[in-house]
């Protein structure tokens, strides 16, 4: 695992930023005949970055037809809440650019599951049946907590290591019903991305760099992406930050 810090002056340059290198990377990946995976994330940053990606991704070389969009974490919540990150997503730049419907792979919300176990069982299913086997980027906000998607520290999903998804019944951050994917899903990775701004997180992103300390208190450390194989390196690892939250650093 390599792992990078970019810093940038402010929340929006950070987004700005990290929607041209995801766009850049999406064309790469097609332009040597693969349909990349891409996992998004929900939160204020990430908003920032798929409007970034709304603005920037029609006039991009993206053939926005051949690439499939998955969620790190969700919330069990109806399809319509304002609570639901691929309706955040959509609203940004899914429903505007093109994409193949088949190819956005959403965590069935509560009209579509009787529990959150039920949806975290659908989302294994989805991710086995349709995924590529390696996310070519996996973005993720990190929580002030130092949660990535929702694994929160010390919670038994952590230790999850025989499933790819599981249901989180008792979020601290609201609300309490999610599906998250497991560090064995996300570590299946060639590329994680942590984007993180603001003062409350560099506590949280000081401790995930930290050249020792423990995932059970800082999920973000548990990110690390694919190890190096025969065929292919390490995964990278970068922390996209604003200056408010690298100031700890
Ligand atoms: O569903 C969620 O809440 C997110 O996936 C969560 O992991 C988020 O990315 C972090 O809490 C950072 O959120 P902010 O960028 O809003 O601080």
């Amino acid at each position: 695992m390599s792992t990078l810090v970019e810093v940038f002056d402010d929340a929006d340059a950070l987004a700005t930023a990290v929607a041209g290198e995801l766009l850049a990377r999406i064309v790469a990946a097609q332009r040597s005949g693969h349909v990349p995976h891409i996992g998004l994330t929900g939160g204020s940053v990430a908003d920032r970055i798929h409007h970034a990606l709304g603005e920037h991704g029609p006039v991009s070389d993206v053939d926005w037809s051949r690439v499939d969009f998955w969620w790190g974490d969700e919330r069990f919540v109806p399809a319509d809440s304002p609570d639901r990150n691929a309706g955040q997503a959509r609203r940004a730049f899914l429903d505007h650019v093109g994409v193949d419907p088949e190819r956005v792979h959403e965590v069935p919300p509560t009209d579509h599951a009787a529990t959150v176990d039920d949806a975290a069982s659908a989302y294994a299913r989805e991710l086995r049946e349709h995924g590529s086997g390696a996310f070519e980027v996996l973005m993720l906000g990190i929580g002030p907590d130092g949660h990535v998607a929702s694994l929160f520290p010390g919670h038994p999903a952590l230790e999850v290591t025989d499933a790819v998804t599981v249901a989180v019944h008792d979020s601290p951050k609201p609300p309490p019903a999610r599906v998250s994917l497991t560090f064995e899903a996300l570590n299946r990775s060639r590329a994680v991305w942590l984007v993180v701004s603001g003062e409350e997180k560099a506590e949280a992103v000081a401790r995930a760099l930290a050249p020792e300390g423990d995932v059970r208190e800082t999920p973000a450390r548990g990110v690390t992406g694919l190890p190096a194989s025969d065929d292919s390196p390490a995964a990278e690892v970068v922390f996209f930050l604003d200056r408010a939250a690298a100031s700890h650093l």
